[in-house]
């Protein structure tokens, strides 16, 4: 395995001239070495994407996650975002007052945190929810499965009906919770129970339009990160463009399963159209933990972060197949698998990967530049409106 650190590959990327490039496919390849490493290039620091330009919050999915207390919100937060570890969670003192956190300086996912205790009122003039649901791209709601579930039943309802009467965009989702606990048939009889009474509920208040979709989740196994794969995956505008992106390079590099990962959450963000195995996932998020736990201990110098523009990694598992581990931008990652022979042509591969590396870029920098122009044209309407002795305002 490669060790993310400063690697001679990339220098020799840094070095290359790539202005017209194009994804080749195996059969435009020739005998296979002369590109060997990626020896065609890649584009400049200057052009790698920054998901910290004050544009950018534009492109993350902004969440809640809401549920009663002691329903598993701190804990799924933790688990996921801060890789505490779930034993770690019974020790989680209870939140008594409505308590919000950001999160989002790390990761491709920025979302909120309101833990709501049950006795909180929407119809409180003091308790703005107004705010909190305009700027919203999805609610998650998290049901206790191991606990009677009738009051959250409840709360859910008045939660989805209030925001859904500020803003009809929302994404609602439905954590059916801690179902480690669970046999499998009970599983399914809870999903379809807490399913009918919600959707019941909602076809009462004549309110039958609004979608709830639900997700079996713990934080004991994937699930809970398959979940919010999914959740954030809605709220990316981009992600029929990101999952043609990735069926053009897979099918070109010769590659089995490609998937796009928020590094520090483990969510795939996107992944080609063929279907994902849950355990083809779990090695995928191994081999990410592998990656920056290797870097942490023996790679990082001075004030450097485990996750750079040098992060690679090459596993090779014992079935004749290869993971491999590339950095995109500064929160994401692919991770692909490869069958053994396909990857004797890594430079095939590498010059693909370069090439879809690029394409992401250029997806993200048209709603850069949208938002951005949106916001001059703002700002100049705005100094253009009158002045209040009626003579037009000068623009600035
Ligand atoms: N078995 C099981 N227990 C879980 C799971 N997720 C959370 N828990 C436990 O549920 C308890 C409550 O979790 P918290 O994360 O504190 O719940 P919360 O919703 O943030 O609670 P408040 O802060 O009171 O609103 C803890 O003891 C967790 O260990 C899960 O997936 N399975």
């Amino acid at each position: 395995m490669s060790l993310p650190g400063k690697s001679h590959e990339r220098q020799q990327e840094e070095e290359g001239d790539d202005e017209d490039d194009d994804i080749m496919g195996v059969s435009d390849y020739g005998d296979g070495d002369s590109f060997m490493d990626g020896e065609r290039g890649s584009e400049g620091d200057d052009e790698v994407l920054d998901f910290t330009d004050p544009f950018s919050t534009e492109v993350k999915p902004r969440i809640l996650l809401m549920g009663l207390r002691r329903s598993g919100k701190s804990s799924i937060q933790k688990v996921v975002f801060h890789k505490m570890s779930p034993n770690e969670t019974l020790f989680l003192e209870s939140t008594n007052k409505i308590c919000r956190e950001d999160v989002s300086n790390s990761s491709f996912v920025n979302f909120q945190i309101w833990d709501f205790p049950g006795q909180i009122d929407f119809f409180d003039p003091t308790f703005d929810y107004e705010m909190i649901f305009r700027g919203t791209g999805a609610l998650i709601f998290v049901i206790d499965s191991q606990d009677d579930y009738m009051e959250a039943l409840a709360r859910l309802h008045l939660t989805v009906t209030s925001a859904y009467k500020v803003n009809p965009d929302i994404n609602f989702e439905v954590f059916i919770h801690k179902v480690d606990g669970l046999s499998d048939d009970h599983k399914i009889e809870t999903q379809r129970d807490i399913h009918q009474r919600a959707n019941d509920d909602l076809v009462d208040a004549g309110l039958e339009k609004i979608h709830l979709s639900f997700y079996l989740t713990s934080i004991y196994d994937h699930s809970i990160f398959e979940a919010f794969s999914k959740v954030v995956q809605k709220l990316i505008p981009q992600l029929p463009t990101l999952e043609n992106l990735l069926n053009i390079f897979i099918s070109n590099s010769g590659i089995e399963k490609v998937f796009l990962f928020d590094v520090v959450s483990k969510i795939y963000i996107a992944t080609d159209s063929s279907p994902v195995d849950m355990q083809t996932y779990e090695l995928c998020c191994d081999m990410i933990d592998v990656v920056i736990d290797i870097s942490c201990i023996y790679g990082l110098e001075g004030a450097g972060t485990p996750y750079d523009k040098e992060s690679l990694a090459i596993i090779k598992l014992n079935n004749t197949t290869v993971l491999y581990l590339k950095e995109v931008t500064k929160f994401l990652a692919l991770v692909c698998f490869v069958r053994e022979e396909s990857f004797e042509r890594k430079g095939l591969i590498d010059y693909n990967f370069h090439c879809f590396r690029k394409a992401i870029q250029e997806v993200f920098e048209v709603r850069v530049k949208v938002l951005r122009s949106r916001k001059h044209q703002s700002q100049t309407k705005k100094s253009r409106r009158a002045t209040p002795n009626g003579t037009p305002g000068v623009p600035l």
